[in-house]
């Protein structure tokens, strides 16, 4: 596993003897509607090794996508926790968990979340920029090529087609070489042989840099091709 920077270490709360990529303790999650309370998550409990693949699945509305945000501390829980490498991620503050976010976190969306007003090799090279990185442009550069970009590099997103769009993403989730990767339905809004691309690229850098990869994903397909799945059905672990 890689090194991450030093000012990362002080935020990280590490949990003694804990060796886990991911623990989800006891993990709910509740929200207000217009009939009271509704339990979108129910005390969902599991534990993901280091380099492991891991798919979600369930039927849409099941919960799949709040349980990764939750993973990836970009929500928080009612109950529970989440222990990420060793660091319990809702005992830190929202900065903390930022910086660890920073260190140790790759998220792909479904709808790429590019910023429009920065270029494919600006995009990429963004969170290596707010690591302070002094290599940021020559990184993001190879990065790119890595995922068949090398002629894109000053497109914006706008003028990218759906597929290179989330290529770029991959790319940015993936340059500063993150043990955890999180994707979220990666090839949802693309068509059948640019998924293919996308999802063997994932495997591939995953099994290069011994990477833990999550994907939350409707495919059963591509479900298969990770090394363990789990399903939710309303809101619990099946
Ligand atoms: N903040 C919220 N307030 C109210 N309901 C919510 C909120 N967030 C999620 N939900 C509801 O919780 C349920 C689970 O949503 P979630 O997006 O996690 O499902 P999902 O399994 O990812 O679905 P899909 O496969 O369709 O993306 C849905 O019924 C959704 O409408």
């Amino acid at each position: 596993m890689r090194d991450i920077p030093e000012a990362s270490h002080s935020v990280v709360n590490n949990v003694a003897g804990s060796t886990a990529a991911i623990e989800v303790i006891n993990l709910s999650k509740r929200v207000a509607d217009a009939s009271g309370e509704l339990t979108i998550l129910h005390s969902v409990d599991f534990t993901v090794q280091p380099a492991e693949t891991l798919a979600i699945v369930g039927a849409s509305g099941s919960g799949k996508s709040t349980l990764l945000g939750l993973l990836a501390g970009l929500d928080t829980p009612s109950t529970g926790k989440v222990i990420l490498d060793g660091s319990d991620i809702f005992a830190l503050d929202e900065d903390g968990r930022a910086s660890l976010r920073k260190a140790k976190l790759g998220f792909v969306f479904q709808s790429f979340q590019l910023l429009a007003h920065l270029n494919a090799l600006e995009n990429v090279m963004l969170p290596m920029e707010l690591r302070g990185e002094a290599d940021a442009k020559e990184k993001a550069t190879a990065m790119l090529g890595r995922v068949g970009l090398s002629s894109r590099l000053k497109h914006y997103p706008k003028y990218l087609s759906g597929g290179e769009q989330q290529r770029v993403a991959l790319a940015r989730a993936f340059v500063t070489e993150p043990p955890l990767l999180f994707a979220d339905e990666p090839t949802g809004s693309l068509d059948a042989a640019t998924g293919e691309a996308v999802i063997q690229l994932m495997f591939e850098l995953n099994r290069e840099r011994g990477s833990t990869l999550v994907l939350v994903t409707h495919d059963p397909s591509i479900a298969a091709r990770c090394g363990r799945t789990i399903t939710i059905a309303a809101g619990r672990l099946v």
